[in-house]
């Protein structure tokens, strides 16, 4: 079944496969592959299998080969342009953020409520009244959306950007969104992220520690 870590695994194959392509490799085997990501070397091929992608006789890929598939299948192909709700702190640290536009990932305009808000532009990006937001993504055919507002506006936020046309969103409110099926949310919630490690550290369990990365791995 293809799910959240499975698509988190083919990434680190892709990273990874960049880093042997630019050392001049051509060639790999899913136990390369398997050593640089830390699973099995059945994992990598039975993810692959998942996707059709099958290696030669012998058990090898080639690895530029491997590289345009796996983008297609991640979408990296083309480049993915993205809206912002909320220009406040994690806003404005996502629209500064230089890191994206590698990745394929253009942050195409940030929406607010506050109007002192408008005149700041990070790098070009501009910052625009909400109104905005449902003509913006139907003009520019956006599909993803981020979610940096107070919880109390997330919903009511989400709402607006389903009924614009945004099919997957990435929300940092610390708040249950709801949704239709149709559409996918992920959250990121750096505060329980960090009572998890906290709760680990006060507790004194490092085994358990060793568990999650060997989780977050997998
Ligand atoms: N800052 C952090 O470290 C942090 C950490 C974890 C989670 N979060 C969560 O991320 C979200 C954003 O946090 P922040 O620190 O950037 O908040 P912030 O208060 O700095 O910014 C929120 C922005 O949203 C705008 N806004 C409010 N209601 C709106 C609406 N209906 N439509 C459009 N814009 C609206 C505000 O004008 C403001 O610019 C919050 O839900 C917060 O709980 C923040």
């Amino acid at each position: 079944m293809v799910n959240k870590k499975c698509i988190i695994r083919l990434l680190r194959y892709k990273n990874a496969l960049h880093r042997l392509n630019s050392l001049g490799f051509v060639k790999v085997f899913s136990d390369n592959l398997a050593d640089a990501v830390g699973v099995t070397a059945s994992q990598v091929r039975k993810d692959f299998s998942l996707f059709g992608i099958c290696g030669n006789k012998r058990g090898g890929y080639q690895i530029e080969a491997l590289l345009g598939k796996l983008n297609h299948i991640l979408g990296k192909n083309e480049q993915q342009k993205v809206v912002i709700v909320g220009g406040g702190n994690i806003g404005a640290a996502l629209m500064k953020y230089k890191g994206f536009e590698k990745e394929g990932v253009k942050i195409a305009a940030c929406f607010d409520i506050d109007p002192a808000k408008y005149n700041h532009k990070e790098g070009d990006i501009p910052v625009l009244p909400l109104e905005q937001l449902r003509d913006f993504v139907r003009q520019n055919h956006i599909k993803i959306g981020v979610i940096a507002v107070p919880d109390i506006a997330a919903q009511q936020v989400l709402d607006l950007m389903l009924a614009a046309g945004i099919k997957g969103v990435l929300n940092f409110a610390p708040i249950r969104l709801r949704a239709a099926s149709d559409c996918v949310i992920n959250n990121v919630n750096l505060v329980l992220e960090l009572e998890t490690v906290i709760y680990f550290i006060i507790n004194g369990l490092e085994k358990s520690i060793a568990e999650i990365h060997e989780e977050q791995k997998s």
